[in-house]
């Protein structure tokens, strides 16, 4: 067997988002994504899936250059070529996070970012190579299903008129009797049984109404609501106490780990994090201080799927709970979280996942959610395959695109259908 890389693909797309609204405007017709394929000396080939805006591609192109000849287990030297890769320091001071809500944008995690596609694709050539699963290679699974929960979103039915884009059939939903119906289709369609809605767009007294519709609506079902930071201190406390008896965790009230140390400190509502720990340097203060009582991993801004069960490890010894955050992702990226999630012993919450508002996929078929759950694939590598041609379908989106929406930018897509829109200033409420 030769584990050598003989080549390194990368495939900028854009893929179909639904209007989907948040704090800080709404999601764009179309967003990009980047899949990496990685070849062997063997012709094994692995595929990963990473954030696609300039500022990524602009490192995973170096970086890809750097990796043919090495070995595709050789996953720790991915950090130490990552190093070598330079960040262009415009591209993280002083920069506002124009739709990830994702918390510090440093030179270390923009590497992470790209380092996690490329280990993904490694696992998988890896993987396809050894004739084992990528939870194998992780230590093995300790579960044999991964559950997710239904990712309510407000959003409006279709994109602003004249904007050009794919349609679904959701519907509205800018209150409580539409986030109800939401939940409704994603129980109905994916059997989820735990919702988490996405706050920070309306005036928190109807997000505190949407919520408690849902509680009458799904009695005994977990609940979640995350304004991304949305709320002073003074707002979060009031949420939570209206809230607490129904909600399994806040997420994310207020930015940063002094302001949600304090809210932690007013409240006994578990307080969950993809904000405010987002680096392991941002541990120690937040535990520490006991700022969150739950923290979501995203194998694509820690590094990687090893560096995900390293987050749990951390978190198991401080008590302190895993979850798991989604921006939009294809299938590649909903298996390697699957596959990651299947090893961590402490997951007892159920994990965010946008996969069901995407309509298109680049996989040969869709994963499928049973009762909220993704089966762990014992398949080897990740267990799922490429289809070209819609790859090609995607990419060529991508290449006919003028550059607008090649950059995630919430606010700018928000300014289409509301002119003056300017990302709102933190705390808005
Ligand atoms: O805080 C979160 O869960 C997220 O950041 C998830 C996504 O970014 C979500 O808010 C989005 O895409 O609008
Ligand atoms: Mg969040």
């Amino acid at each position: 067997m030769n584990l050598t890389i003989t080549d390194v693909r990368l495939t900028p797309i854009l893929v179909a988002d639904p209007p989907l609204l948040n704090t800080q405007g709404v999601h764009q017709p179309y967003t990009p994504r980047l899949i990496v394929e990685v070849e062997t000396a063997d012709g094994v080939t692995g595929i990963g899936e990473t954030y696609g805006d300039t500022k990524y591609l602009e490192l995973a192109r170096p970086f890809a250059e750097k990796l043919v000849g090495r070995q595709v287990s050789d996953l720790n030297g991915l950090f130490t070529v990552a190093e070598e890769v330079s960040v262009d320091s415009s591209r993280v001071s002083g920069q506002v996070d124009v739709g990830g809500l994702r918390g510090v944008q440093t030179a270390d995690k923009l590497r992470l970012s790209v380092v996690s596609g490329f280990e993904v694709a490694c696992l998988d050539a890896l993987g396809k190579t050894l004739g084992l699963p990528v939870h194998a290679l992780l230590g093995g699974k300790v579960r044999d299903a991964v559950e997710y929960s239904a990712y309510l979103f407000y959003r409006w039915a279709d994109h602003p008129s004249g904007v050009a884009c794919e349609k679904d059939d959701w519907g509205a939903a800018v209150d409580p009797a539409g986030v109800v119906e939401q939940a409704r289709l994603f129980k109905e369609r994916y059997g989820f049984t735990s919702f988490k809605l996405k706050g920070g767009v309306f005036p928190p007294d109807e997000e505190i109404a949407a919520v408690r519709a849902l509680a009458e609506a799904f009695p005994g079902h977990p609940l979640r609501l995350d304004p991304n930071g949305a709320w002073s201190v003074e707002t979060s406390l009031k949420v939570a106490e209206e809230l607490g008896d129904v909600l399994e965790y806040l997420e994310d009230p207020a930015l940063g780990t002094p302001a949600m140390a304090e809210v932690s400190a007013g409240t006994d509502v578990p307080l969950a994090t993809n904000m405010c720990v987002t680096t392991f340097a941002e541990i120690k203060e937040a535990f520490t201080r006991d700022a969150v009582q739950v923290v979501l991993s995203d194998h694509h801004y820690w590094g990687g799927l090893r560096n995900t069960q390293q987050l749990a490890a951390i978190c198991r010894t401080f008590g302190v709970g895993v979850s798991m955050h989604s921006n939009t992702h294809l299938g590649i990226s909903l298996a390697a979280m699957t596959h990651v999630a299947a090893t961590v012993p402490n997951l007892h919450h159920a994990c965010d996942s946008h996969y069901p508002w995407q309509s298109e996929d680049v996989l040969t078929s869709r994963l499928t959610f049973d009762d909220g759950k993704v089966a762990v694939l014992d398949a080897p590598g990740l267990g799922v395959e490429l289809d070209r041609e819609k790859l090609e379908f995607l990419h060529q989106r991508w290449l006919d695109d003028d550059g607008a929406l090649r950059e995630r930018d919430d606010a700018a897509a928000m300014r289409v259908a509301e002119p003056g829109w300017v990302t709102p200033s933190v705390p808005r409420w």
